[in-house]
């Protein structure tokens, strides 16, 4: 059982996701606090999964391990109000796109390990990528820590911070790029007259069938996809469609995009 206690800190979309897998991994209730914004936010996450709603002050001095869930434009607000006052052996872990690790240190004792982490919203369903970076002061203890807590939520790695917005941009907005593909193909379907839910379901299982397969498999995506590509069959003539369109050089863009986007947050931020 572990003996820490865990404070989300900004109990969000993402904080929420935390809390209940932390909870199905056997996680105890009494080791679980939040804090929130709005009240009645709290006694939702209250009653739904039996944690303790605190303020600010009372998780930083009651938690061990405080997880920082508020949007990156909030962090700033948030370490101004706490940041001063959080023991230097309380690790933070930094939920947060964009904001170094440096950041949360100019704002903490000396001596205040920070971890930095970008998970995604599979969580939900115990698929999460999380990628673990160590900022100041946090050692391997630190990094252990923050795997005890998001390995039963998916997979872990780790990666030098200096990674963490490339990450951002893949994994960490990674879902909803597939969401959205899957969203266009199926529309793409009811275009060629299948019944909405029909083009639905032949796509989201076809997703879940080719991520299975890119997984269990240990193939290269390419050999995977050439194993569909007939000679002059329907694939190659979908994907002489895209290949003209620049889809590849379009989600290169994409990413590039994010992680820029991670990059002017952290430059934004106050
Ligand atoms: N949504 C996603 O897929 C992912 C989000 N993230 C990161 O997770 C963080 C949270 O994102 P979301 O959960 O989507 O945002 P959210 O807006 O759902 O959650 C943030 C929560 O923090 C609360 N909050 C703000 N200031 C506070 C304060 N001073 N004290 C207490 N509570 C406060 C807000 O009321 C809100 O409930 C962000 O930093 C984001 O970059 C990281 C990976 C994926
Ligand atoms: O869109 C965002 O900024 C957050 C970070 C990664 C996923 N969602």
């Amino acid at each position: 059982m572990p003996k820490q206690t865990v404070a989300v800190i900004g109990a969000g979309k993402m904080g929420e996701l935390v809390l209940s897998g932390l909870l199905r991994s056997g996680w105890p209730a009494e080791r679980l606090l939040v804090t929130v914004r709005r009240a009645a936010r709290g006694t939702e996450l209250a009653e739904r999964y039996g944690v303790t709603v605190v303020d600010n002050a009372e998780a930083i001095s009651r938690a061990d391990i405080l997880a920082v869930g508020v949007k990156p434009q909030d962090a700033g607000l948030l370490l101004d109000e706490i940041g001063g006052k959080i023991p230097a052996d309380k690790l933070v872990v930094s939920l947060c796109a964009g904001l170094p690790t440096s950041f949360f240190a100019a704002r903490l004792p000396e001596g205040t390990p920070v971890v930095r982490v970008m998970t995604n919203t599979p969580a939900l369903v115990d698929q999460a990528m999380t990628a673990i970076s160590a900022g100041p002061h946090a050692g391997g203890e630190h990094l252990a820590i923050a795997e005890e807590m998001f390995k039963p939520l998916g997979v872990t790695i780790r990666v030098p911070e200096s990674q963490q917005d490339a990450v951002t941009a893949l994994s960490g907005s990674g879902p909803a790029y597939f969401y959205l593909l899957v969203e266009a193909m199926i529309d793409a379907g009811v275009l060629l007259g299948l019944p909405r839910q029909v083009a639905h379901e032949l796509i989201v299982q076809t997703a879940i069938g080719s991520s299975v397969m890119l997984r269990d498999s240990g193939e290269h995506p390419v050999k995977l996809r050439e194993a569909v590509t007939s000679p002059a069959g329907t694939t190659i003539a979908a994907i002489h469609e895209m290949e003209k369109h620049g889809v590849r050089a379009a989600l290169m863009g994409a990413l590039e995009a994010a992680r820029d986007r991670a990059r002017e947050i952290a430059a934004q931020a106050k």
